[in-house]
């Protein structure tokens, strides 16, 4: 519709624009809600981040999710459900976010969603000829515009994928945007279900920047502390500081192909999940691991691929400064496993003025802006950062 068209130009010619970013990732803790004043666009993009929330999903909520999440088998009627449920869920959240923030919705300009991912399938992992990268968002952008009354985009990785890429990591544009810095090296690290980073040259030449996905973040030591513990995740990793790394079944895990894979790769609980780590227990031959030790190696084993996949594009005399986001670096253990295995510090983004909670929400605010209001993006002609726009468009009305 002709009015909406116009909204949509007009917002593009703004000096600055208030846009809600929302991420759900693959812990399926909850919705992170970010409102975000985005002024400029590109390496011009200056963001102040208003106001941040988790909201945290309910067990029932989260359980008709896991119905189909990561499942190669599935009951089609649960995933057409959840697409308009999951989108009006995140409707209702938002609108109750904003109550309690106080903020009127006519003073919202966009609103990006990021959807839940419920299967990642890049073709180095399906392996099936003919067919391509491929990844599934669910939680229609339309039931969020028509609920919220705010034009709304989402469904963000297709066009990665029809650009060439897998789909993921996108966190690479905004990590460019906001936090490259000439003459400081950077790796930016996101610990969410899975893991990955970002490589920013301090010569700022964006056809050096590299992003990949490196592996398990947090998504085994929450399986496993919920099958042990009946706990959602190892709390400040005091499980895992209670337990001892088996080498045994280290050295198992990490000969599973997708570490030998080349880089840039992406992945998700599809290969990480309970059928990965007991096949690899099955091939260590273990007589008994304790509970913790299985928690304590797993922590390990993050921390290591993390640094596995670091050394490979950075090497150990370069300068650099890591910075880590994501539920990840709440983590003592595991940010210290990925210290050790790097003999350098680890800190964390909220350095750079971001919280690292945010980091990913933000993200999606980002990338909604560049659709709107951004140029073209050049990061040369590699794998995983085609320089294109991402992003569907609903109109509320
Ligand atoms: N205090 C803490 N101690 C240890 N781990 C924590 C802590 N707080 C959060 N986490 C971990 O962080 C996870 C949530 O991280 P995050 O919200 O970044 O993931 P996500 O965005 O869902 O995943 P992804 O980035 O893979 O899509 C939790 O499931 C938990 O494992
Ligand atoms: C398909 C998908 O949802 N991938 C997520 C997931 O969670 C972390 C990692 O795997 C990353 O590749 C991606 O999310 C972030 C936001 C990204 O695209 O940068």
């Amino acid at each position: 519709m002709k009015k909406h068209i116009e909204k949509l130009c007009q917002l593009s010619g703004k000096p600055s624009r208030r846009i809600i970013g929302l991420m759900s990732g693959t812990s399926l803790d909850g919705l992170d809600v970010a409102v975000c004043n985005i002024e400029g666009s590109g390496t011009e993009t200056v963001l102040d981040l208003e106001f941040f929330t988790t909201v945290p999903y309910s067990d029932e909520f989260r359980n008709e999710i896991l119905q189909i999440f990561a499942k190669r088998q599935i009951d089609f009627q649960q995933l057409c459900l959840l697409n308009p449920f999951i989108g009006s869920t995140h409707a209702k959240m938002i609108l109750d976010c904003l109550k309690s923030w106080d903020i009127d919705i006519e003073h919202i300009d966009l609103i990006a969603s990021h959807g839940q991912t419920v299967f990642h399938a890049p073709k180095k992992q399906h392996k099936l000829p003919g067919f391509p990268n491929a990844t599934l968002q669910i939680g229609d952008g339309d039931h969020i515009a028509a609920k919220t009354g705010v034009i709304t985009l989402s469904d963000f990785r297709q066009k990665h994928i029809a650009a060439g890429g897998e789909g993921a990591p996108l966190a690479v544009y905004g990590d460019h945007f906001l936090f490259s810095k000439a003459g400081e090296n950077r790796i930016l690290l996101n610990m969410g279900g899975i893991a990955n980073f970002t490589f920013l040259p301090g010569t700022l030449d964006t056809t050096k920047i590299f992003t990949t996905d490196t592996g398990p973040g947090n998504t085994l030591l929450d399986a496993y502390t919920k099958r042990f513990y009946h706990k959602p995740f190892d709390e400040n990793g005091a499980i895992a500081a209670s337990g001892k790394v088996n080498e045994t079944l280290l050295a198992a895990l990490k000969s599973f192909p997708f570490f030998k894979a080349p880089f840039p790769k992406t992945t998700g609980p599809e290969v990480f999940n309970f059928d990965y780590v007991e096949t690899a227990i099955q091939q260590s031959k273990l007589i008994s691991v304790s509970r913790q030790d299985i928690i304590a190696t797993l922590t390990q084993l993050s921390a290591e691929t993390i640094a596995d996949a670091i050394k490979s594009v950075m090497n150990e005399d370069d300068a650099y400064t890591i910075y880590a986001s994501g539920g990840g670096a709440h983590n003592p253990v595991l940010m210290s496993g990925i210290s050790h295995a790097l003999n350098r510090p680890v800190l964390k983004i909220d350095k750079l003025g971001i919280s690292g909670d945010a980091k990913e929400a933000v993200l999606f605010a980002v990338l909604a802006n560049e659709a709107v209001a951004g140029e073209q993006m050049h990061f040369g002609e590699k794998e995983g950062v085609p320089g294109v726009s991402m992003g569907k468009i609903s109109f509320p009305g």
